[in-house]
């Protein structure tokens, strides 16, 4: 293949990491991070409680500085763009949320339309109409007078998501999107996250459950305590003994429907072998 169907082959990427080291205090370096992010990509990221996981995704959202190295979105350095341009191509959902104000369900995904707009301007017809389909689409439709403080983990987690999808942005940066999700919405947002991202959209998730990961990521990123780090395709990364080494837990693994799956290795798996 010459050169220039390569380069059609690839889109370009929409974020480039190039000698990241995120900023973790009193941790050392560890391995930078290389790699780029590409449309219709969907990375995970895993690792045990405390390895960085979250810190990265707010580095990469230009909430805090990385210690080292540089971050590009479409190719130009995160650090010089203007806030608006950034939260037009990325959307952040945090793992906790702070609320602040009363707002209601609907007032809350209207936020995603922020960065359309300007000051003082107020949201048009179609913004309500982009904050009332991302509402159907996390199944919060009926609810959107009701006020945030009433709402339940689930359902609160479920409005975070109607809002990055109401702001419709090029890379969603979800930080345990599954979060209070039972398991049919877990499915459902994870579900919702893989049709945006065949649409062409990116998203980088932090997930604790690799099964999930494994149904739903193509790439992923394994972050050590101790600020190793390794990334590739999920094919590639999934491989028992660097997740035995990724948590420190042994694990029993299996395939279901042509997906491996890992589940922790307990006394109970034990006792239940001895019966
Ligand atoms: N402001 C801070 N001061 C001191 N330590 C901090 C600060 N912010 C984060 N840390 C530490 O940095 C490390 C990485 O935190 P981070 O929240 O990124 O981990 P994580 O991988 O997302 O963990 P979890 O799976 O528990 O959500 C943790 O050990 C945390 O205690």
């Amino acid at each position: 293949m010459t050169d220039s169907r390569l380069l059609q082959s690839a889109p370009a990427p929409l974020l480039t990491l190039m000698d990241l080291v995120v900023d973790i205090p009193g941790r050392g370096d560890g391995a930078p991070l290389n790699l780029d992010i590409r449309a219709g990509q969907c990375w995970g990221i895993l690792g045990p409680n405390g390895a960085g996981k979250s810190t990265l995704l707010h580095t990469l959202a230009g909430l805090r500085p990385p210690r080292r190295g540089t971050i590009r979105l479409q190719g130009q350095p995160l650090g010089q763009l203007p806030r608006r341009r950034i939260a037009r191509l990325l959307g952040m959902v945090f793992q906790d949320h702070q609320d602040g104000f009363p707002a209601t369900v609907l007032e809350t995904a209207l936020i995603g339309r922020h960065p359309y707009l300007r000051p003082w301007e107020m949201e048009s017809a179609e913004d309500h109409q982009a904050a009332l389909k991302a509402l159907r689409q996390v199944d919060l439709a009926g609810m959107e007078t009701r006020l945030i403080a009433t709402l339940s983990g689930g359902e609160r987690q479920r409005l975070a998501i109607a809002t990055a999808l109401t702001q419709d942005p090029r890379i969603f940066l979800l930080d345990e999107p599954t979060n209070h999700l039972d398991l049919h919405h877990q499915v459902a947002v994870l579900d919702i996250v893989r049709r945006a991202v065949t649409e062409g959209r990116s998203a980088v998730l932090t997930l604790h459950d690799v099964n999930l990961a494994a149904r739903y990521c193509d790439h992923l990123l394994l972050m050590y305590p101790g600020g190793e780090a390794c990334w590739g395709t999920t094919r590639e990364m999934l491989v028992p003994n660097a997740l035995e080494r990724l948590y420190g837990q042994a694990l029993v693994t299996g395939e279901v429907e042509g997906v491996p799956v890992f589940f922790p290795r307990t006394d109970l798996t034990e006792l239940s072998k001895a019966d």
